[in-house]
């Protein structure tokens, strides 16, 4: 008797699931918006999701590809059952990001302020709070503290070449993931934290561990809540959903807490980040609206003060270490690269009598080519998202995007697309000439993103860039090993463009 109900109820629960996705799927098609077919349960992302490990930055790759050898100016996907607005058009790009930046202020990432304080961040929030949050922000990156950074960032430069010289004496091979984590790592946690961690010396701190699980996606559990977060996130903050667990957040809320009390006990002041918060908290050096200096002094607690400084780690340290672990396998493999851009290294050091300074590394003009031309090739945050505030028409089109809408942008796609980047594989940093860039529409060169939200760390990245290819090539000229890996094959579950295993390479001290 029981049977017969249960399998009616079973039948009735599966049809309705059905016939929702159906209606889900139908929505790109009644937006007259060309889209790749979707498979239930997963829509589109089933090669993200499942065991065919793909990294999601080459899957939307794939869709932007699809859409432009169509000759389309955009599609149209399904994470799960939620829609996304895939654009391949140049002036749509543009206008998203730069020109109508007011419907799409916010990136559509999601977070969860109280129970996972650390996903509330400059990076997450949209809306009024990332505007006033970001104006805040910014001048710890201005030219004047960039310089007051710059010394912090030899001594971790000093530290790698030490490393670099030791791995000389034991035979030359060095591991250049690891050296640049190691690298990126020391840099963020002394300019961000005031924490010098040393990760040359100390490879197995808690930063190292902590720093690595960021973007860890292995477990397929936290890729399943991501995913879910990111396709249902108003259900994931009802659930409580959270993407950093309690001992991530304590650690980095920790830190920042007993920085914060010992230098407000011992009156140390520091020229970094972290001051930059204790500052608008206790409202120094001012012009704070009435509103923000409640806020910052009575509403600010410690895990929002902490969610900030995290997402300058976060957002910091890996964006540069796989930029800087790509540059020197480029590198290797295209010595007269590598010889022209040591000559230029030469020449800015007899300049500058020997030592790396701030004006100096600002003239070095091919270093700035030769690291334009890897975050072309391996951009390593990959795709940038934005939702839609309000009904917006797409430029050129009857194509109305309705609120709530998310878009991906796919960097990967457009600097990897031939019309812009003619043979995109091969390594050429004269696309970066002055010539070179007259040639091209700026929009398709995304690496930092464009327009209000555009990557805050730009200039220090490239700062530190610049000085850790210093401090190798000035004495040492780097090869491939027999283990370095070519063609590249990406890690799948990463956030961000990562090689799957690390990059091995030779190095030598240069013949004087
Ligand atoms: C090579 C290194 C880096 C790359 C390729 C990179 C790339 C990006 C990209 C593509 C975005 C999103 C832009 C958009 O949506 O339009 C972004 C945002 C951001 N980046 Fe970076 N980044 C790098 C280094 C850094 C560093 C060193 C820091 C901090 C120390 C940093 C902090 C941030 C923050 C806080 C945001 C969010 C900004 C906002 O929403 O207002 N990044 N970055």
């Amino acid at each position: 008797m029981f049977l017969p109900y249960f399998s009616i109820v079973c039948v009735i629960i599966a049809t309705t699931i059905y016939l929702y996705y159906k209606w889900a799927f139908s929505y790109w098609k009644k937006k007259c918006v060309p889209f790749v077919e979707p498979k239930i349960p997963f829509g589109n992302v089933q090669n993200v999701i499942t065991s065919q490990q793909m990294y999601v930055g080459i899957h939307l790759k794939h869709g932007y590809d699809i859409f432009k050898d169509q000759g389309q100016v955009h599609g149209g996907s399904y994470l799960i059952c939620s829609p996304r607005y895939i654009p391949v058009d140049l002036k749509i790009i543009k206008s998203i990001l730069q020109q109508d930046f007011n419907y799409f202020t916010d990136r559509g990432f999601y977070y969860n302020e109280k129970d996972d304080p650390l996903s509330a961040n400059l990076f997450s929030l949209g809306g009024e709070r990332w505007r006033s949050l970001r104006s805040k922000l910014s001048p710890a990156f201005s030219s004047a503290k960039l310089k007051i950074m710059f010394d912090p960032l030899l001594v971790c430069a000093d530290r790698l070449n030490d490393a670099i010289v030791n791995l000389e004496s034991k035979g030359g091979i060095i591991d250049a993931s690891t050296l640049s984590i190691n690298y990126s790592i020391s840099v963020i946690a002394l300019c961000a934290f005031g924490v010098d961690c040393d990760c040359f010396k100390y490879p197995n701190s808690e930063f190292v561990q902590f720093g690595r699980r960021t973007f860890d996606y292995s477990s397929w559990l936290r890729r399943f809540k991501m995913t879910f977060a990111f396709a249902m996130p108003n259900l994931a903050l009802l659930l409580g959903v959270k993407v950093f667990g309690r001992d991530y957040t304590n650690f980095f809320t920790e830190i920042v807490e007993k920085t914060i009390s010992f230098r407000e006990t011992t009156k140390t002041t520091r020229k970094d980040l972290i001051q930059l918060l204790i500052d608008l908290k206790n409202d120094v050096g001012g012009d704070l609206s009435e509103e923000e200096r409640t806020h910052w002094q009575k509403g600010a607690t410690l895990e929002e003060l902490a969610a900030q400084v995290f997402i300058f780690f976060a957002a910091g340290f890996e964006t540069s270490s796989t930029t800087f672990s790509f540059c020197l396998y480029e590198l290797a493999q295209n010595l007269e690269i590598q010889s022209r851009l040591r000559e230029e290294i030469e020449e800015v050091l007899i300049e500058s009598r020997g030592s790396i300074t701030y004006e100096a590394i600002s003239n070095m003009k091919y270093a700035n080519q030769v690291i334009e031309e890897t975050l072309r090739k391996y951009p390593p945050v990959s795709f940038i998202g934005r939702k839609c505030e309000r009904p917006y028409r797409i430029p050129g089109t009857d194509v109305v995007l309705d609120q709530g809408t998310y878009i991906d942008i796919s960097i990967l796609g457009i600097h990897h697309d031939r019309e812009y980047y003619p043979d995109p594989e091969k390594f050429d940093p004269e696309r970066f000439s002055d010539e070179g860039k007259k040639l091209r529409n700026l929009t398709a060169y995304l690496p930092f993103g464009v327009g209000p939200r555009i990557c805050i760390g730009q200039r220090f990245a490239m700062m530190q860039l610049k000085v850790g290819l210093i401090a190798i090539l000035q004495h040492y000229e780097i090869f491939l090993n027999a283990r370095t890996k070519i063609p590249m094959e990406y890690e799948p579950y990463s956030f961000t463009l990562t090689p799957k295993e690390n990059i091995i390479l030779n190095i030598r001290r240069k013949e004087t």
